[in-house]
């Protein structure tokens, strides 16, 4: 497990994300505020955590809600799964977006959602004019288990 090593240069001052438990998939992310910011109902926010890293080539690290925050506040990742490119070497922030229907604060070092480092493979884009004939073919959508 941990022979694939993520760089991270740590500005914020909170502690570097880790596994909570042995077989987490996340990691939590730490909000790195000077003072607690409140958000309006359907208000967003983009949250620091003074972190910056360096994902090894062919993984990239997705931007997760942690579910505790989005049942008791409402509050959630609004483009999740956010994506961390490996070429990315700019500070990893976080786009809150307060879904209640009251104001939610978000305090200094909370954790505000968690990172799932997982590879990925880039394609070869190629036009065709004609795809393979397959059952389903164009059905979606709901399209399956009808009679
Ligand atoms: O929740 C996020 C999503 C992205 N990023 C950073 C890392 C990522 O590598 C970069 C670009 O993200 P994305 O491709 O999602 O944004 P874009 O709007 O397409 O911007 P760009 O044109 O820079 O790719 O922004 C974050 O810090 N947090
Ligand atoms: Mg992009």
């Amino acid at each position: 497990m941990a022979d694939i090593i993520v760089k991270i240069i740590n500005k914020s001052g909170n502690e570097l994300p880790a596994y909570a438990t042995a077989d987490a998939a996340g990691m939590d992310l730490r909000a790195h505020l000077e003072t607690a910011v409140t958000l309006q109902s359907l208000e967003r926010v983009l949250i620091p955590t003074g972190l910056f890293m360096e994902l090894p080539a062919g993984y990239e690290a997705q931007i997760r809600p942690r579910s505790g925050l989005a049942v008791k506040q409402g509050l959630t990742v609004l483009n999740t799964p956010g994506t961390i490119d490996a070429d990315y070497r700019g500070e990893v922030k976080i786009i809150i977006i307060n879904l209640s229907n009251e104001p939610q604060t978000i305090h200094p070092g909370d954790r505000v959602a968690q990172m799932v480092v997982a590879p990925f493979v880039q394609v070869a884009v190629q036009p065709v004019t004609v795809l393979t004939e397959t059952v389903r073919g164009e059905g979606g959508f709901g399209h399956t288990g009808k009679s």
